[in-house]
């Protein structure tokens, strides 16, 4: 079973206490998201279930103590979740708005991003409070446009979950009418076009993806990145580092785009084997090179 051997890949030795951390920090004011957005998918639903009952007694001590290990771990994360969505809904919307342009400015300017040929981004969600990506995609998808065949045009690939065994495929798409939204109201793309052609499929791909932004509710300076709680990202990521890994391909920088208020002190985000770091942090102050990686291929 996926999760038995999720669990057994877990690095007790990686989770760290958070209540003293959520303690210090000031409390901020609540307002709920749309409904559309809040409400939990079924594979959300499904995680939550296994989280409560993995130390129900059924497997043997082992199982059952690393089982509530991880259950420790996802209370953890749940906690912090909840408490950076908080806060990330009471920011000065100005402050918002001045952060998501400095965020996609540096992006957009960076070489590592103008030197990158093929990436996948996320569609962001102003419903979530993501990092915008809207400049970053347009301009990116009006020089495919311009001039498909140009050195210059990049390929980008955007996610879709799928229904089944909360996984995701990110799709090639060549304009924002490749998009429509889905029941959580963020846009993604069908698999097949308007013509009733298959979308290229990153996992399908011949050749290999540079770049990958991500979206996240938090991250820390040594690259721990805490998702929305799907694993879907870190499912992904898994495969997708797999699949480079057996063709010989360079692996792809993995950059997180955070408002100030998501980077964390270390030690406040929990981890378990399973979560992928990322590489490097965009945020409005400028990037965080974390991995040798980045300091390599990041630093002009
Ligand atoms: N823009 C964007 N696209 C993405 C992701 C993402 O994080 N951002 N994903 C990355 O996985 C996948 C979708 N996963 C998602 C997981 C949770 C929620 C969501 O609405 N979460 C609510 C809480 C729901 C609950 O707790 O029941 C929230 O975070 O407020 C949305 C997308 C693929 N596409
Ligand atoms: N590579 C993987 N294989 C199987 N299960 C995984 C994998 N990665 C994560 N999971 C599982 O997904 C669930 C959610 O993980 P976690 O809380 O780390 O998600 P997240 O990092 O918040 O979300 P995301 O990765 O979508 O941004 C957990 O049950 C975790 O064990």
């Amino acid at each position: 079973m996926a999760r038995l051997s999720t669990i057994s890949r877990i690095s007790v030795a990686a989770s760290r206490s958070l209540s003293s951390s959520v303690r210090s920090r000031p409390a901020v004011s609540v307002s709920r998201l749309p409904n559309s957005a809040a409400a939990p998918s079924p594979c959300l639903l499904r995680l939550r279930s296994f989280a409560t009952t993995m130390d129900g007694g059924r497997g043997n001590g082992g199982d059952q103590q690393l089982g509530s290990e991880l259950e420790a771990i996802f209370k953890e994360k749940r906690i912090l979740r909840s408490k950076v969505r908080k806060s990330l809904r009471s920011m000065d919307p100005l402050q918002r708005s001045q952060e998501d342009d400095a965020i996609q400015r540096i992006v957009l300017d960076a070489p590592w991003f103008r030197s990158s040929q093929r990436l996948c981004a996320y569609i962001s969600c102003s419903a979530l409070r993501e990092v915008d990506t809207s400049k970053i995609l347009s301009e990116i998808l009006q020089n495919t446009a311009r001039d498909s065949q140009a050195h210059s045009s990049k390929k980008v690939y955007v996610p879709r979950v799928e229904d089944k065994n909360c996984h995701m495929r990110m799709f090639n798409i060549s304009s924002v009418g490749d998009l429509i939204a889905n029941s959580m109201d963020i846009l993604e793309p069908a698999p097949v076009d308007a013509e009733g052609n298959e979308r290229e499929e990153v996992m399908h791909a011949k050749e290999p993806i540079d770049l990958f932004l991500l979206p996240g509710l938090a991250f820390d300076r040594s690259g721990r990145r805490l998702g929305r709680g799907g694993g879907y990202y870190d499912t992904f990521l898994k495969s997708y580092q797999d699949l480079a890994r057996a063709r010989n391909w360079k692996l792809p920088l993995l950059v997180a785009l955070s408002y100030s208020v998501q980077i964390m002190e270390e030690g406040v985000i929990s981890v378990t084997s399973d979560d992928i770091p990322v590489d490097a942090i965009v945020s409005p102050a400028g990037v965080i090179h974390i991995s040798p990686a980045a300091s390599e291929r990041m630093k002009s």
